[in-house]
């Protein structure tokens, strides 16, 4: 369901309040709620307020965190989406440690952490591959999590969790595949901005293309949730 929201901020909320419910769900159903977080910007407001208005909300300790993506940098470099969600978010709430997976690990290969990320899922998530939650970004390119343009990587059917090197960025990239994406409970995408609305014009209503736009892949067995502001739909 496509919701369009008049502010970032508005569906920012909208967006926190899906995390808040979903996780309320989950908890209430089996005792744990697993979710796999987006990187990159747009998720900011939302963390701004699950950690504030909607703290006391949350059973947090019932929560496990994974990610969709990452960047293969260390969780210390600005542009790690790990770094930038434990200093906007899990720094600020009562998860335990434990139960949160950054997609990135010193000292091993991006391929060989795919593989034992695909492992932690088998342990975590009650058939190894339902997340009851996934947020995703989508880039002003059409990418979602890291499935960019042109790349192999959108047709994985077998990997959970594949990794590879991204030549246009000069970095490797990690990534929950197609199959996993789309075996979620729930997916949320976050997107906002002008910047956005031709490449959300096209994943929404152009013509089937997913070479091209990559976020055309995700048709989850679950519910698929769009929180969007009117800058990025102003095409819709
Ligand atoms: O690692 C990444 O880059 C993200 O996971 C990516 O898929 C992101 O969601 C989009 O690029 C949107 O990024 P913004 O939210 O910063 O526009």
């Amino acid at each position: 369901m496509l919701n369009i929201y008049k502010s970032k901020e508005e569906a920012s909320h909208a967006a926190a309040l899906h995390f808040v419910e979903h996780a309320k769900l989950a908890i209430e159903a089996k005792g744990k709620f697993t979710v796999a977080l987006t990187g990159g910007s747009s998720p900011a407001g939302m963390y701004d307020l699950l950690t504030t208005e909607f703290k006391d909300q949350v059973a947090w300790e019932k929560i496990y965190i994974f990610w969709g993506d990452e960047r293969w940098v260390p969780i210390e470099d600005e542009r790690s989406n790990a770094g930038n969600a434990f200093n906007d978010f899990l720094n600020k709430v009562a998860i335990p440690n434990e139960q949160i997976y950054p997609m990135y690990k010193d000292g091993v290969s991006a391929e060989d952490y795919a593989k034992k990320y695909s492992k932690i899922m088998d342990e975590v998530l009650e058939d190894g591959r339902t997340f009851d939650l996934i947020f995703l970004g989508m880039g002003d390119d059409g990418h979602t999590a890291s499935l960019f343009p042109g790349q192999k990587v959108i047709h994985e059917k077998d990997k959970k969790v594949a990794a590879y090197f991204l030549e246009p960025q000069d970095m490797y990239r990690i990534t929950l595949t197609a199959p996993i994406l789309n075996a979620a409970k729930s997916v949320a995408f976050i997107i906002f901005g002008a910047k956005k609305a031709d490449a959300l014009y096209e994943v929404v209503k152009g013509e089937k293309n997913i070479e091209k736009y990559p976020s055309q892949i995700i048709d989850p067995v679950g519910e698929l949730m769009w929180y969007v502001d009117q800058n990025a739909a102003a095409r819709l």
